[in-house]
């Protein structure tokens, strides 16, 4: 076995290849939490204070049953007049049937995306889970849909040769806590710190392991602190079972092959490997209160990936099914969208590194990003303008020979008084980035 179960030796793990190749994957938060499918769309984390401003009026609708919990706010008042204030969560399993679900369907959806890996909600902090776990039967496949739904889905995927990942909620458990977290250190000391509750979360992210050999270990918010020295077991045994695994940084700072950053970017690292995760809207769980008003723009996505590429990092967009299985139209139709711009501009993401220089904003108004591989430098201009208009960037960060554009539109280039000057033409109204090529 090449990895012990001493820290020293987990450090010797490397960011496998494909992780840092693979540039875009597909989260999915799929629960009980989807049948009331209903959450106040407050605002973005990290621009409402997480006090009771945030708990109580949570814009994830996968926090559905801590926001009822709280006793008061939209969620609460919605639950109390849709179901009755004597409708406890867990009745929720009555109502959920995943009827319209085709796994297949969501695998072919996020090949035509684009992605490369897909991470879905195995058990949310809400304690249900979607695989035929042993160690509760709390589960979808002894109650609600009565399918294994991790194992159809992982199937489906992997048929696609994409990767698939698991997420697991280590840290929270509300089948098992009862009380409404209305503070960041409720949420980081829930009261189910016992070595019962550590061993649970242990066994079943062994069981995960096990069962599925899954590209990423996603772990959320924290790992039970009196099961911290389990850890190294953990790991040891998930990197000598699934030798290009990786794990994110979510385990109280144990250990980390890559970091996240969820909604709010703020510093991007550059040299350390890392990932975007977020909504297309402000929730990850389907809130069907959330109109396309409140989801990033068609273009805004393509640039969203562009921003997190460029800074050496990875996306994970969120999609949110409801709960008959079906996913949202307004999410299919960014995805698509997303997957006809990869089909051209791919070589621009894939398999790329960041440049000396990662993104200028012109006095134009663009805004210009880079991207590199071994033999070509990538420049790709979001905001484009309609038609013909040209870009002036100043002590341009390299001199090398414009190759093509990736697209069907034109550009002339030429260095002027020290100026990359870029004619660009015919770029449609509402255009999504261009990309220029250059050879090294
Ligand atoms: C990034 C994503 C996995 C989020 N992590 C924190 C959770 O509280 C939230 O519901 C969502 O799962």
């Amino acid at each position: 076995m090449k990895f012990k179960p001493e820290m020293d030796s987990i450090r010797t793990h490397t960011v496998p290849q494909w992780y840092d190749d693979c540039k875009l994957g597909i989260f999915i938060h799929w629960g009980l939490y989807s049948v009331p499918a209903w959450a106040y769309p407050s605002g973005k984390l990290g621009t409402i204070p997480f006090d009771e401003r945030w708990f109580a009026y949570n814009p994830y609708a996968e926090w559905y049953c801590n926001s009822v919990r709280a006793g008061f706010g939209p969620t609460y008042e919605h639950h109390v007049k849709t179901y009755g204030a004597d409708f406890d969560y867990e009745s929720f399993t009555d109502l959920w049937k995943a009827e319209r679900w085709d796994p297949a369907q969501w695998a072919e959806l996020f090949k035509k995306s684009g992605a490369r890996y897909v991470i879905p909600t195995t058990k949310h902090h809400d304690g249900f889970c979607l695989w035929n776990t042993k160690y509760t039967d709390y589960n979808s496949y002894q109650k609600g849909p009565g399918r294994d739904l991790m194992k159809e889905l992982c199937d489906a995927v992997r048929s696609e040769g994409m990767r698939f990942g698991v997420y697991y909620s280590g840290m929270l458990n509300w089948h098992v806590t009862h009380n409404a977290m209305m503070s960041d250190y409720e949420v980081h000391h829930p009261n189910n710190i016992t070595n019962g509750y550590a061993d649970f979360a242990y066994n079943q992210m062994m069981e995960l392991v096990d069962t599925f050999e899954p590209s990423v270990l996603w772990n959320d918010l924290d790992w039970p602190l009196k099961g911290l020295d389990d850890l190294p077991y953990l790991f040891a045994h998930y990197y000598n079972t699934v030798p290009e695994g990786v794990v994110n940084d979510r385990w109280h700072d144990v250990w980390f092959d890559y970091k996240t950053k969820e909604y709010h970017r703020g510093d991007k690292f550059l040299e350390q490997k890392w990932e975007c995760c977020q909504g297309m809207g402000l929730s990850f769980g389907y809130n069907q209160v959330e109109t396309d008003e409140h989801y990033v723009s068609h273009n805004e996505l393509i640039t969203l990936l562009i921003d997190t590429v460029a800074y050496n990092g990875n996306l994970l967009i969120n999609v949110g099914p409801k709960a008959d299985g079906t996913i949202p139209e307004e999410q299919e139709s960014r995805l698509l969208y997303l997957g006809k711009w990869m089909e051209v501009n791919s070589p621009a993401i894939y398999s790329t590194k960041p440049f000396s220089r990662q993104k200028e904003e012109l006095e134009t108004g663009e805004i210009v990003y880079y991207t590199q591989n071994d033999s070509s430098i990538f420049l790709l201009v979001t905001n484009p303008k309609a038609g013909n208009s040209t870009l002036r960037i100043p002590e341009p960060a390299f001199s090398c020979d414009y190759r093509k554009t990736l697209g069907n539109f034109g550009a002339n280039v030429a260095i002027s008084e020290g100026n990359l000057v870029i004619d660009l033409l015919d770029i449609p109204a509402g255009s999504a980035p261009v990309v220029l090529e250059f050879t090294k």
